[in-house]
């Protein structure tokens, strides 16, 4: 299946080690949050109890020692996303906090009456709700990118929508719903001609493939250190240094104007980017995509079962739908097998909308995952039918 060993670096993540419902734990809601490795675990306990303290301008020992793990974490982020330089790494506390930022700061200070932000119709409400609630304060108006039955965007109907009233283009490179690899590289040599800035929201491409904010070309992106391994309530903004710079505070107070950080997920976050970094992303990103295509034939085969996101360049999302049961009850079925996935729309009201359904089950894939948990899934959506059909 891959050039990683996963059955090894499932002995690094202990939670995995365990039943539910007297069946062993099948962990498949990595777009919702991933399991973490004991070398982050660990990393986090090493701060609290060998070097908690403040950051910034202590001149004790201990904050000199959590201000340069602190601070080391931030050059692993740098050098994840190949980032120009530290000073272009923020923290925040997730890629909804990210979006937020952007839309509030720089939003704030370029946009006027009038004026256009696209998005797509495949984004997370994180990437929805900030710029309608500017564009309610501003009057700005929001346009959305359409998608084929297949989750691929069209990009003509992009294209046409860039104008001189266009200030933002704030799109997902991958969809949490879909799966969708959306052509970022594209949207931003596009969005450039016109003289219009691109954020990307990242939160579920980062974990799962390589990426280099130079090459992309954006000049925002933002994404979710639980969704890459890491800890809760710490993520990360990059933005160009020169847009940062000129960009108003988005919160003020002490302790570089946004009071005190959260150091422990920081360093818990530079932890999980080590870890990652050393099995290599090219090789997760392989590894993920022969999974999914792996159980996209054998779900697809199933009788009743129908997946919804088919784009041809996708990652380790399935979700789908049945004939026999709502998504919900699907959900309950496969947690009595053991097996979590998330069920529901998933943040992503104009995903299901578009499709007309309600809800889908979603499968979601990370490093740890392997074929016998995707033939467990299938047998447990046998079962569904089983009770439901
Ligand atoms: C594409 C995308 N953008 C933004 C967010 C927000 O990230 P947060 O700030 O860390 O919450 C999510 C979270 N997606 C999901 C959270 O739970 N299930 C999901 O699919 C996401 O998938």
């Amino acid at each position: 299946m891959g050039a990683i060993d996963v059955e090894r670096i499932r002995q690094d993540f202990p939670i995995l080690h365990q039943e539910i419902n007297g069946k062993p734990l099948v962990y498949l809601d990595n777009a919702a949050t991933t399991q973490k490795p004991q070398v982050v675990i660990d990393a986090i306990v090493n701060y609290y109890v060998k070097n908690n303290a403040n950051v910034h301008r202590g001149v004790h020992t201990l904050s000199q020692r959590a201000t340069d793990d602190y601070e080391s974490a931030r050059e692993s982020v740098r050098r994840f996303i190949n980032a120009p330089e530290d000073c272009e790494v923020i923290y925040v506390r997730g890629a909804t906090e990210g979006l937020n930022l952007v839309a509030s700061s720089y939003g704030r200070k370029y946009f006027k009456s009038g004026d256009e932000v696209i998005i797509t119709g495949m984004e997370h409400h994180s990437n929805i709700v900030p710029w309608q609630l500017l564009g309610k304060e501003l009057g700005i108006r929001l346009r959305v990118v359409p998608f084929n039955d297949d989750g691929e965007l069209l990009l003509d109907e992009f294209e046409g929508m860039l104008n001189d009233r266009t200030k933002l283009v704030s799109v997902v490179h991958q969809s949490n719903a879909l799966g969708t690899i959306n052509p970022v590289r594209t949207i931003v040599e596009l969005a450039h001609a016109k003289g219009v800035p691109v954020m990307l929201d990242a939160a579920q491409s980062v974990p799962h493939m390589p990426i280099d904010v130079q090459e992309l070309g954006a000049d925002f992106l933002t994404f979710s250190g639980h969704k890459l391994y890491g800890p809760t309530g710490i993520g990360v903004l990059w933005g160009r240094a020169d847009l940062l710079n000129a960009m108003p505070p988005y919160q003020s107070g002490g302790e570089m104007i946004t009071g005190t950080p959260d150091i422990a997920g920081a360093i818990g976050l530079g932890a999980a980017i080590e870890y990652l970094e050393a099995i290599g992303m090219e090789k997760i990103a392989a590894y993920e995509q022969a999974l999914m295509q792996y159980g996209a034939e054998l779900l697809s085969s199933i009788e009743g079962v129908r997946i919804i996101g088919n784009a041809a360049d996708k990652g380790g999302v399935l979700s789908f739908i049945m004939d026999a049961a709502h998504a919900h009850d699907i959900g309950t079925i496969l947690d009595a097998e053991g097996i979590a996935v998330r069920t529901g729309h998933h943040c992503a009201q104009p995903v299901m909308a578009r499709y007309g359904v309600a809800a889908t089950a979603r499968a979601s894939l990370g490093l740890y995952n392997t074929t016998a948990e995707i033939d467990s899934l299938v047998k447990a959506i046998d079962r569904v039918i089983e009770v439901f059909g």
